[in-house]
């Protein structure tokens, strides 16, 4: 029977992750995958999301930025060929880089036998640890008719974007989708079951990419979701618990993610989980002490994000080549929201910064008269900094602009640095450029 060190069973971001560093220090690893490599990020996450993003990003600057009297449609079909050559790449190079660096690869589903012993397309293969980095699958909604209802993986690998587009949930996917759907052309509607969108990130700039998406046509619907869809010769009709009716042609989900913990033969391997995925420890370990987690499908309290997935398997690639002996310790937080303009934030956020007053202060900062913003006609460009009142360091900040996915990688360096106002002014950059933007606002 094949043995090996370490067995990763998911070929994705957080199963790369551990593969790889285990193999820098010279273990014996396997990797299995049971659909495609690279997992949700290359295949249906944000690799294909961006491609779509960055057309539909050139059209929208297209007229203000060339003065243009019209702007060309986007030419899906086409741009869904150019996506797949994208994925299919990085499929492909994802895949060469665990045998280019002597990772053994196999192709099936993989469930345990014991904990020892897992089984993949009828063979048997042993390991001294395994790490699970199974993911996630999109949440179901149980409603009549729901078997109409898509998921926004289809929906970022579509061969045409449909007319009339609804979108189900007010979250990060979701306005990624309804971004890229509207500017090329969809007439979306999205509807959230409560009131509030986008949760975690500044209300004030959560309602100003409302307003402007509502603007260029997004239907809002708030506190209401769908409660039955028949299909008609006009398109898909749906039916709301508000009593609205509606004809659409396409319905798409972005209602949260599940772990992937069905088929996997846990119990056979005493590995325990509950409705936030797999239990692990501080240091990533399952129920059954050589077992570990990593990612999406690991009830680790932190986002699922593809940041967080690569960062756990490296943890665990450096950590397994010896007993574990330290736990988890995670970097500041950092994230975007895809959407046009973009969300994005970095460390304590404006909404934990407003619940603890006495120990934050909030300095708003606008973005549009600097020359970064201005020739992108970005007018709307916004920055809070979040200031510990006590330490007058910058301990976060949430950006809003078309750019706010490059302004807060920047902001996270200072930050996780610590660098201060002199410290920030002895950097020497090439300008004018975002980076250079750092010397007006670090003052
Ligand atoms: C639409 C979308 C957009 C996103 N955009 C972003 C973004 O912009 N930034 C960001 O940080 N995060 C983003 N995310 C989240 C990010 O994709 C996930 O956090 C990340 O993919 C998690 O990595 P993972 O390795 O844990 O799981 P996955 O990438 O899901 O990989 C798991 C792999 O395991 C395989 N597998 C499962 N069970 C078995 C089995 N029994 N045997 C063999 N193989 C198995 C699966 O086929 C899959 O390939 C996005 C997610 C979605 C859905
Ligand atoms: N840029 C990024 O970093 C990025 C992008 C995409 C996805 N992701 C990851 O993928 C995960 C899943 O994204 P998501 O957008 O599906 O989830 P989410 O948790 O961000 O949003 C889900 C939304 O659906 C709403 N909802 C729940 N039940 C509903 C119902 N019955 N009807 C209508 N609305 C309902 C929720 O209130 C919420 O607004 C994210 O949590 C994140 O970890 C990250």
């Amino acid at each position: 029977m094949p043995t090996f060190d370490l067995i990763v069973i998911g070929g994705g971001v957080g199963g790369a992750g551990a593969a790889i560093k285990a193999r820098s220090h010279g273990q014996k690893v396997a990797v299995i995958e049971q659909r495609d490599w690279g997992g949700t990020t290359v295949n249906r996450g944000s690799t294909p999301k961006k491609v779509l993003l960055a057309a539909a990003e050139a059209h929208r600057h297209f007229q203000p930025q060339t003065f243009a009297a019209t702007t060309p449609a986007i030419d899906w079909p086409r741009l869904a060929a150019y996506r797949d050559t994208v994925v299919a790449q990085t499929q492909t190079r994802f895949k060469q880089r665990f045998q280019q660096q002597g990772i053994f690869t196999y192709e099936g589903h993989a469930e345990f036998v014991d904990a020892q012993t897992i089984s993949v397309n009828g063979q048997f293969l042993t390991a001294t640890n395994f790490v699970l980095a199974t993911g996630a699958h999109p949440v179901e909604l149980a409603f009549p008719g729901n078997e109409f209802v898509q998921h926004s993986g289809s929906f970022f690998r579509s061969e045409r974007l449909p007319k009339r587009l609804t979108i189900l949930g007010a979250g990060i996917i979701a306005f990624a989708m309804a971004s890229i759907a509207s500017e090329a052309g969809a007439k979306v509607t999205l509807l959230q079951h409560d009131a509030v969108a986008l949760r975690a990130y500044d209300p004030e700039f959560v309602g100003l990419l409302l307003a402007d998406l509502g603007k260029r046509g997004v239907d809002f619907q708030f506190n209401d979701e769908l409660t039955t869809l028949t299909m008609t010769a006009n398109g898909l009709q749906g039916t709301t618990r508000q009593g609205t009716t509606f004809i659409t042609d396409a319905v798409y989900t972005a209602l949260g993610r599940a772990a992937n913990v069905g088929d996997l033969g846990l119990a056979n391997a005493g590995v325990a989980f509950n409705r936030q995925g797999i239990q692990v420890n501080s240091r990533l370990q399952t129920t059954q002490p050589n077992i570990y987690a990593v990612g999406d499908c690991a009830a680790a309290n932190v986002p699922k994000l593809a940041n967080y997935a690569i960062y756990q398997g490296k943890y665990l690639g450096d950590s397994l080549t010896a007993t574990p002996t330290f736990p988890i310790k995670y970097p500041l937080p950092v994230s975007a929201v895809f959407s046009l303009p973009r969300l994005a934030q970095a460390g304590v956020t404006v909404l934990q910064a407003q619940a603890q007053s006495a120990k934050y202060q909030l300095k708003a900062i606008p973005l549009a008269q600097w020359l970064t913003y201005q020739r992108e006609h970005d007018d709307q460009a916004r920055l809070k900094l979040i200031i510990n009142r006590q330490s007058q360091l910058v301990v976060g900040a949430e950006v809003y602009s078309y750019s706010a996915d490059e302004l807060i990688n920047y902001l996270a360096i200072l930050i996780q640095r610590q660098l201060s106002v002199a410290q920030v002014h002895e950097l020497f950059l090439a300008y004018p450029s975002t980076a250079t933007d750092l010397y007006g606002i670090w003052i």
